[in-house]
């Protein structure tokens, strides 16, 4: 269970977040829906450990993760998608998704097996570098990176942000497809368009505060 207990947030002095709470319970799917600029990156980048917190705790599965360090957030079993991708536009597809278990120290490539499984279409251009795909077929690469090292928690940044419909169709699948394996996951949008299909439930956060939770929020 991830559990985000009133945490604030200030950059350069400016307050970003403004004690934010909410609770996502083990093997659900929950989206925070909000305008562009409300606070949606900083607070994933909060519970990477990537921003620091002023105040409040963030918790999964019982641990403070406020206090653990990036790689070790990694360790845990936490996958990010960020929103803006950062692949590495030379490496192949492959290469970008191992990049993340770089970081966990692990040379364990079962979880790469079923990432294929659950993503054919990826294992089918596997070789291929990435600055030759799509905008969507990056974000299903950045995706499948998260899912690597994301066994427990996903993190998802605005992933159908310019994604064509097919593709965010596919995306949508695949997310929903998480369900049957347990996962915690988080998923942010500008608006309710396609979390509305895989969420559980729903927090809406204006200017860094949250406003409503529930599954009919947007
Ligand atoms: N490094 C930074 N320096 C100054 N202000 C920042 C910085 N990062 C974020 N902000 C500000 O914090 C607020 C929240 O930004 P954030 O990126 O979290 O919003 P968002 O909901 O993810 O929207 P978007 O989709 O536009 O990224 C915005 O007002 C933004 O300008």
């Amino acid at each position: 269970m991830l559990v985000i207990d009133n945490i604030s947030l200030s950059i350069q002095r400016v307050p970003i977040l403004r004690d934010v709470s909410l609770e996502i319970e083990t093997g659900t799917t929950c989206g925070l829906v909000g305008r562009n600029g409300a606070g949606k990156t900083t607070l994933m980048r909060s519970i990477m450990g990537i921003l620091p917190v002023e105040k409040g705790r963030i918790q999964f599965n019982h641990m403070d993760l406020h206090t653990a360090k990036a790689h070790e957030r990694a360790a845990l079993g936490i996958g990010y998608l960020p929103e803006d991708r950062r692949l590495v536009p030379h490496f192949t597809v492959e290469e970008n998704i191992l990049v993340s278990l770089w970081a966990t120290n692990t040379s364990d490539r079962s979880r790469l097996k079923w990432v294929y499984e659950l993503m054919p279409e990826i294992g089918r251009f596997a070789d291929r570098k990435a600055m030759t795909l799509s905008g969507g077929q990056q974000k299903l690469v950045a995706l499948a990176r998260a899912l690597v090292t994301g066994s427990e928690l996903l993190l998802l940044d605005e992933p159908f942000e310019g994604v064509a419909p097919a593709l965010a169709a596919r995306l949508m699948e695949v997310i929903g497809n998480l369900k049957s394996e347990k996962l915690t996951v988080l998923v942010s949008e500008s608006d309710y368009t396609h979390s509305e299909k895989v969420v559980d439930k729903v927090y809406s956060i204006e200017r860094g505060q949250i406003t409503i939770a529930n599954k009919d929020a947007a």
